[in-house]
Order: structure tokens, then C-alpha cells, then sequence
């Protein structure tokens, strides 16, 4: 397929000290007593540009979600190093956002005050946190909603709260790990038209790790497919749709080929994933 380019680098690559993220052979062993290490991600390096939006793809349990908790600096670095402007990755950092698969939201406290929450934590003052805080509860479609708590709203509203707690921050760093998989199709769809906007307007590395080949290839600029036990990047791909993408990005030739292709390529992994537990 002439579109496609296997990518071992990103144009605009991070170096060290611009912005972006700069992951050098890193491995992670999950190690218990009695048991053999599971090597979830074995010498994985990668250079994701300062404006970069990166999807992570590949078979469960080929270590997508441990990589991203170890850019967010959740679980500590074993081997190698992950380098952002801020220096080497050894905790959460302010410059790193994180939306987790699960929400994650303080029961205690309603939907406008979990938005608030994030903005006052890194700095932002009240005028401009309420404004935000409305802004970007509006943006997930959850006005009305300002006063409710965690448990008076759906999984899927929850998530959009989440989705606005970390987007009002405008953090230099995203990561986002599934955060669209307990939405409806419709949501997801809406969700992930607002965030690529949002990234437009607003750019940063974004690393969005998903399941579904079709999301990666409307929201990224260059896909890398893992693969597990343990886990490797395969292939990274550049996608080389336009900037602006919506509905008719969706029916382009080029985004079903592409789409079709890294299918194939997911599928791969996949199979070779099951194969290694037969
Ligand atoms: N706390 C843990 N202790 C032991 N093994 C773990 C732990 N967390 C993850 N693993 C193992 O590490 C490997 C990578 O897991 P990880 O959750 O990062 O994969 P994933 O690609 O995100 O999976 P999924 O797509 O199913 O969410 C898997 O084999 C998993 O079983």
C-alpha cells in the first residue's frame, strides 16, 4: 500500500529536552514469589513528538497499559528510561495527565467539583477554573449535570466527567488508557471527534492506548502495534490522513485501507498470542 510508511521514527521526534517523550529500552517483569517473571514489555524504545497524537495497539496482555502507567510514572522505571522535558519519568508529574479505564473520579464530590479539583491543583485560579470547569463539562455533553455525584450518573457519564476533569488541565502530556471504552457507540464517536479537535487546537503528545483499530486510525498521527510475552513493538505506522478529520475521513478510501491493513497487522499479533498460551 504506497500510503503507508513503517515509521521507526517520528518526524518531529522528541529529543531529549524538547518536548515530547523519549522511551529507551525499557523492560518491565512483573515478578511473585513461586512464579516465573511475566516480561509485559521487553526493550521497548520510542520517540513520540512534542505534538504527537500516538496509539498504542496490540493483543491483551501485550503490556499497552503498563507502558502508559510507566510514562504516567505510576510504576516505577526497572530498566532503561522514559525522558520528558521535565527529565527522566520516576513519578507523576504535573506536565502528565492520565484518564484511566475506569474513570477514577472522588465520590465525594460532584461532577463540577471534580472538574474544579484538577484546575485548582495545578495552579489555576478560580475565575478562570469555574470558566473552564463549565466549558469543558459542557464539551463531554454533562451540563445539567454540574451538581451530581459519581454514583447518581451512568458508567459512560462518569467517564465523560473524567474526560473533563483532565482536558480542563490542558496538560502538556495525555495519556489516556481506553478512556472511550465504556461509551456508547454513538458517545464514542462524538468523543472522539471533540478530542481530536481539542488536540488541534490545542496540541500536545497525546499516547492513546485502545483496542479498537478504527478509533487509532481516526484520532492518530502514528499507530504502534505491540505484541505480547513479551511485549514488543512490531510495527509503527504513520497515518497519512488530513489534519481535520470527521465523518468523511471515516468513508475515505484511505482511511478503510489503512484501517483494513493494521487490522491485519493486529490480527497477526493476535493470533501469535494465542498461539504462545496453547
Ligand atoms: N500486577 C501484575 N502482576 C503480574 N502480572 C501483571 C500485572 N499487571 C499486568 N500483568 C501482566 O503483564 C502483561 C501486560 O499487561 P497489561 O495490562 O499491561 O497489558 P494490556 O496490553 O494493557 O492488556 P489489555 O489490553 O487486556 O488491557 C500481561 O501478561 C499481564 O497479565
Amino acid at each position: 500500500m504506497s500510503a503507508l510508511r513503517q515509521a521507526p521514527a517520528a518526524d518531529g521526534a522528541a529529543a531529549p529536552g524538547a518536548s515530547g517523550i523519549r522511551i529507551d529500552t525499557v523492560t518491565h517483569a512483573y515478578r511473585s514469589p513461586g512464579r516465573p517473571p511475566v516480561i509485559a514489555l521487553d526493550r521497548i524504545s520510542l520517540d513520540i513528538g512534542p505534538t504527537e497524537f500516538h496509539a498504542l495497539l496490540g493483543p491483551s496482555g501485550c503490556g499497552k497499559s503498563t507502558l502508559l502507567y510507566l510514562l504516567g510514572g505510576f510504576i516505577p522505571v526497572q530498566e532503561g528510561a522514559i525522558t520528558t522535558p521535565k527529565g527522566r519519568v520516576t513519578a507523576p508529574g504535573p506536565e502528565r495527565s492520565i484518564v484511566f479505564q475506569n474513570f477514577a473520579l472522588f465520590p465525594w464530590k460532584t461532577v463540577r467539583e471534580n472538574v474544579l479539583y484538577g484546575l485548582r491543583k495545578s495552579g489555576v485560579g478560580r475565575e478562570e477554573s469555574e470558566a473552564r470547569a463549565r466549558d469543558f463539562i459542557a464539551l463531554v455533553h454533562l451540563t445539567g449535570f454540574e451538581d451530581a455525584y459519581p454514583s447518581q450518573l451512568s458508567g459512560g457519564m462518569q467517564q465523560r466527567a473524567a474526560i473533563a476533569r483532565t482536558l480542563a488541565v490542558d496538560p502538556k502530556i495525555l495519556l489516556m488508557d481506553e478512556p472511550f471504552g465504556a461509551l456508547d457507540a454513538q458517545t464514542r464517536r462524538v468523543m472522539q471527534e471533540e478530542l481530536r479537535a481539542i488536540w488541534q487546537r490545542s496540541p500536545k503528545t497525546v499516547v492513546f492506548v485502545t483496542h479498537d483499530v478504527q478509533e487509532a486510525v481516526f484520532l492518530a498521527d502514528r499507530i504502534s502495534i505491540m505484541s505480547s510475552r513479551p511485549g514488543r513493538i512490531q510495527h509503527i505506522l504513520d497515518v497519512p490522513l488530513p489534519k481535520e478529520r470527521g465523518e468523511d475521513t471515516l468513508e475515505s478510501r484511505e482511511f478503510i485501507q489503512l484501517s483494513e491493513h493494521i487490522w491485519r497487522l493486529v490480527r497477526e499479533q493476535a493470533v501469535a498470542a494465542t498461539r504462545g498460551r496453547l
